[in-house]
């Protein structure tokens, strides 16, 4: 599936399967049992893969936050109104929400992109400016996004990542900000996994058990209403981009393949995260290698998708907030995988003598 010549030009390159073997070795030299580090020990392995390298580094990690806004919001599937999203965006870049403390925590770059932001916002200092449109359609009544514009916005999240990878980032957060689109990420998920709508669609920002039935219902709506588009490309990112949307949803998609693409670390923050994930690995599933999951999600359908990944994700602290937040509560612990990997001293380096088992 070619959908522009930029997108065609991003290759992804398969892991080296002799260098885990290498790193996998080292990490069993080091003066601890066999595999007591558990997940750190995988975790450094990815990293020294993506990199291909046995003294992995994480320098210059970089968040960005992509920004829309999703005209479903007027079928009622939120338990917060439209104008959150951009007043969230002057809260990140005045330095007040989670993921600008926890940016300023780590030392991390924070970015923050308009991808279709419903308002003008264009003079909020800071702001990276790639509006393709003043938020998405209803999918209920037609499509949310031209498939024209799925491409662009594609590419800017392309766009967005070779700037990054420029200034020498090894490291990316992707985050995100949309009121409604976890109703847009429900859909997306239903289609990719194959799972039933219902084990996709959850409370979102705080719906109650009632107000779940209702926006499981409009996507139903949703689903009926583009039957015939989707017909025999169910698994086609852009059509399925283009039905349901968002724009922030499908810059991130263009984002991680590209970072994929620089061999840069990937970190997946929560459920609207993860769906745009999952529609990357639809334009090219080798993507997945590039990334870690930093979290499982509270939100119900967080489950499909680390089930289709077949991944686990690193903290399990109930989060359920976005911004990339997960991400930069999971960023320390690649950091201590990395030093492990390069700082800890082997068996014969300590005089420790090994297992004899
Ligand atoms: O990342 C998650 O797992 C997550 C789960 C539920 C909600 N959110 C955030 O809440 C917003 C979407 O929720 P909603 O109810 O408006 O669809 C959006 O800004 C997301 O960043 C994020
Ligand atoms: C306040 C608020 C902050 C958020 N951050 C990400 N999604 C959000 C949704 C709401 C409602």
């Amino acid at each position: 599936m070619i959908y522009s010549e930029r997108l065609a030009e991003i290759k992804i390159e398969p892991l080296n399967e002799v260098m885990r073997e290498s790193i996998q070795d080292k990490l069993n030299n080091k003066t601890k049992p066999l595999g007591s580090l558990g997940q750190i020990e995988q975790i450094a392995l990815r990293i020294g893969m993506i990199q291909n390298t046995l003294t992995p580094t994480l320098s210059k990690p970089q968040v960005f936050v992509f920004a829309g806004d999703h005209g479903v919001c007027e079928e009622g599937v939120s338990a917060f109104p439209q104008a959150v999203t951009q007043q969230m965006v002057a809260n990140f870049l005045a330095g007040g929400a989670a993921i600008s403390v926890l940016a300023r925590q780590h030392s991390m770059s924070l970015g923050i992109v308009d991808a279709g932001i419903n308002g003008d916002v264009a003079d909020l200092p800071g702001l990276q400016n790639r509006k393709i449109n003043h938020g998405s359609r209803n999918f209920v009544k037609e499509l949310a996004i031209t498939s024209g514009d799925v491409v662009l916005a594609l590419e800017a999240g392309a766009d967005v990542i070779n700037a990054a990878s420029h200034e020498g980032g090894k490291v990316v957060l992707l985050g995100e900000m949309g009121i409604g689109n976890t109703t847009s990420a429900a859909a997306l998920t239903h289609f990719v996994t194959g799972a039933p709508l219902a084990q996709c669609v959850g409370a979102g920002t705080g719906l109650d058990a009632a107000g779940i039935a209702h926006k499981l219902a409009v996507i139903e709506k949703g689903l009926a209403q583009h039957k015939a588009f989707l017909d025999g490309a169910e698994k086609d990112a852009v059509r399925l981009l283009s039905a349901f949307g968002g724009y922030e949803i499908a810059m991130m998609t263009g984002a991680y393949l590209q970072a994929a693409s620089h061999k840069m670390v990937v970190l997946v923050d929560g459920f609207i995260a993860s769906a745009a994930l999952a529609v990357a690995t639809l334009i090219n599933p080798l993507v997945l290698d590039y990334c870690l999951f930093s979290h499982g999600s509270a939100e119900h359908g967080h489950g499909a998708l680390l089930k289709y990944f077949k991944r686990t994700p690193i903290l399990q602290l109930g989060m359920r907030l976005g911004e990339g937040s997960g991400s930069a509560m999971a960023y320390p612990l690649l950091v201590s995988a990395v030093n492990i990997l390069n700082e800890m001293a082997s068996f014969d380096e300590a005089g420790v003598s090994a297992s004899d088992r």
